[in-house]
């Protein structure tokens, strides 16, 4: 039994950092705008040094009323802040190639953004990928460049975790293949699996290496092509999500240098009359779209973290976008950067569902049993994952013809499908096409992820998830009022090759239907089910069914200014003195992994660049560093707290 005084103690002494509108002071050295996966990280980062101040704008809720939500992994399907206030809930506009649909695109708005609602799989790009990501900005600047390398990129995504290997009972379950090598030992991050194992996951690697993809003996360290029963953020200690929150951000809120605000959305970038570079002086904010605008002052730089959708957005809003974007929309144009809001691509998925022959997890949870109430089983996620690349869709020599029917195809692409006339994006749209044709189809990075889902009950679920897809689209705003909503069209299955990939990814399900010992959990198929037998019948019923597995990116490249970039391999906005955007919408094209793990590493890297940049000491040792006994004394506090109460949910 802990004393409520000791809570309340404990509380507040947590709270010290959230300020108000009243309380927040006139300037900080960095403004970070958005407090999400990434927001938070920086916000850790750069606080190492007392002497830098940093204020994190957050548009959501501090998330506190709803902590019991986030903090059950399980609740990322059954009770999660999607679909609540907690969720910006944007949808595209109808996608004319996907029956018209519009398509929901739920993002976090709450701190700790995305990272609170997603559902917590820690599945890391191929060394390939990563290392063709560098080469599109290394005739720009090489060393800025080799930052985005493989060799310097792995160690920034080691360094958010701290790694807990399965339970015994667990790994036999599931017939994991774990590898501690491959995951950092002292980071903020808390990386495991769950407290329980379904019994139909142990037939997945066994199945998957009959159709060609055995088990990965090093999940997560260089290549994907295989499969993998994965490692999750969940936090062994109390089975709670991991995420930016709890894991960076709590941990360090007492130190007087960091103020977080939230509630209140950044509405735009407030620059210096001058030439040259513009210089960001501070930022715009509101409560609510007709409270007062409030400024905040930066010093050294604004930070854009506002994800795949807020960071665009604002940069629109701040008048740094397309020139005739700004026009429609009625917003002064400062900078012309053509870029911005371009390059859009996601990962579409789709499922094959089978009535299930056994109790999956969502059984479970409908029977209200004592066993479903446990921690334990509120701890169990999916994890289970296959990477399957074009030659083990099309055989050796179709997937040569393929891949050479995609390169062929890029000057005609890049004239009609670009959604955009500016000369700098078409030519963006060709370095990212060329790329993922060249130099990730034609090798063994993998264009299709497979993902066993047991959530529901009576149903077994395996979807097949398009990785590197060749559609690009857009968002823009076409308001002055930053409130609305921006426009989204990714334009999806606008190139034919992401339809006739996933249909293939589809045939390759429904062969574990025909596989011991998986098939022994499916009984009939429900979906796409007896009728859809043609290649035409599984191309139609896509067209109709897909949606979107979450993973937008690129809405802000990091790309040369030449090829429609908005950032330079320094995360530095072209045209803007001292403004970054840090967030997964820098990412120039998709990998085949999720987007998480790759945006922690992306974050701790950026800390260093910028800390760097501005002569500040970078954090030389893993993990947060403790600068002050103050603090010291605050996560002894916390932790003496969290341990009494045996759930220490917030620190890492
Ligand atoms: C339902 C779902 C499931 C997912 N599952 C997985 C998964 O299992 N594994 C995985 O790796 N990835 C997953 N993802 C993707 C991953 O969570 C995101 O890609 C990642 O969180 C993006 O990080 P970010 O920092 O770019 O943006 P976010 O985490 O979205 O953070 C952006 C923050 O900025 C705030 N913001 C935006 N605009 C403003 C403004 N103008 N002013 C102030 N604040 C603003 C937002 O409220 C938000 O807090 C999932 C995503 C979703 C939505």
């Amino acid at each position: 039994h802990v004393p409520s005084d000791y809570l309340l103690q404990r509380r507040q002494l947590l709270a010290r950092g959230y300020v108000t509108e009243d309380t927040v002071a006139d300037s900080y050295d960095f403004v970070i705008v958005g407090g999400g996966l990434a927001g938070l990280v920086l916000a850790a980062r750069l606080t190492d040094n007392l002497k830098t101040t940093v204020l994190v704008l957050e548009a959501g809720s501090s998330g506190e009323d709803v902590a019991d939500r986030v903090n059950t992994p399980s609740g990322a399907y059954t009770a999660s802040l999607l679909y609540t206030p907690n969720d910006w809930q944007y949808k595209t506009v109808p996608q004319p190639l996907a029956g018209d649909r519009r398509f929901d695109w739920p993002r976090g708005k709450v701190l700790g953004g995305s990272s609170a609602v997603n559902a917590m799989y820690l599945v890391r790009p191929a060394e390939i990928e990563i290392n063709a990501w560098a080469d599109l900005m290394k005739d720009d600047d090489r060393a800025a460049a080799s930052k985005w390398s493989w060799k310097e990129f792995y160690p920034a995504m080691l360094k958010t975790e701290t790694f807990t290997p399965p339970l015994d009972e667990v790994t036999r379950v599931g017939n994991i293949s774990w590898s501690a090598d491959t995951h950092g030992t002292t980071g903020p991050m808390q990386v495991s699996y769950p407290g329980i194992m379904m019994a139909q996951v142990g037939g997945w690697a066994p199945s998957l290496e009959s159709l060609g993809l055995p088990p990965l003996r090093k999940p997560n360290g260089g290549t994907t092509l295989g499969s993998l029963v994965g490692p999750s953020w969940i936090n062994p200690s109390n089975w709670t999500r991991s995420y930016s929150k709890a894991a960076y951000l709590d941990p360090v809120l007492s130190r007087s240098n960091l103020a977080v605000l939230t509630s209140s959305q950044a509405t735009r970038i407030i620059f210096a009359e001058g030439s040259g570079d513009l210089r960001a002086t501070g930022v715009e904010f509101a409560s609510s779209p007709n409270g007062p605008r409030k400024i905040v002052n930066a010093k050294t730089e604004v930070i854009i973290s506002g994800g795949v959708v807020g960071s665009p957005q604002i940069l629109m809003h701040s008048g740094v976008g397309p020139k005739n974007v700004l026009e429609a929309a009625g917003v002064d144009l400062k900078v012309e950067l053509p870029g911005v809001g371009q390059h859009v691509q996601d990962h579409l998925t789709a499922p094959v569902v089978w009535k299930a022959t056994s109790e999956t997890a969502g059984d479970i949870t409908q029977s209200g049993s004592d066993f479903a109430k446990t921690k334990e089983f509120l701890s169990f996620v999916n994890s289970a994952t296959a990477f399957a690349n074009l030659t083990r869709l099309f055989g050796t020599e179709g997937a040569a013809g393929f891949q050479k029917f995609i390169a062929d195809g890029l000057e005609d692409s890049a004239s009609k499908l670009v959604p955009s006339q500016s000369k700098e994006v078409i030519e963006g749209y060709k370095a990212i096409y060329d790329t993922i044709a060249n130099k990730i189809m034609n090798t063994e990075v993998a264009v299709i992820e497979l993902l066993l889902a047991l959530n529901t009950p009576g149903e077994v679920g395996v979807q097949a998830a398009l990785q590197h897809p060749l559609s690009q689209g857009r968002l823009y705003i076409n308001s002055s009022d930053p409130f609305e909503a921006p426009i989204i069209d990714p334009q999806y299955f606008s190139h034919s090759a992401d339809l006739t990939i996933m249909r293939e990814g589809i045939k390759l399900v429904r062969a574990l239907k025909q596989t011991p010992p998986f098939n022994e959990s499916l009984g009939e198929e429900t979906l796409p089910g007896p009728d859809v037998v043609s290649d035409e019948d599984v191309e139609r019923w896509l067209i109709n069914m897909a949606s979107t597995q979450y993973h937008p990116i690129s809405s802000c490249a990091m790309l040369p200014r030449s090829k429609g970039g908005v950032v330079d391999a320094k995360l530095r906005v072209y045209g803007l003195a001292n403004v970054r955007v840090v967030d997964s919408s820098i990412y120039p094209f998709e990998f085949a992994s999720h987007v998480g793990a790759s945006t922690y590493g992306l974050a701790e890297q950026a800390s260093n660049i910028i800390l760097t940049n501005n002569s500040l000491p970078t954090n030389a040792v893993k993990g947060l560093a403790i600068p002050s006994l103050f603090t010291l004394g605050a996560l002894v506090w916390t932790t003496f707290f969290a341990v009494s109460v045996g759930a220490g949910a917030f620190i890492p």
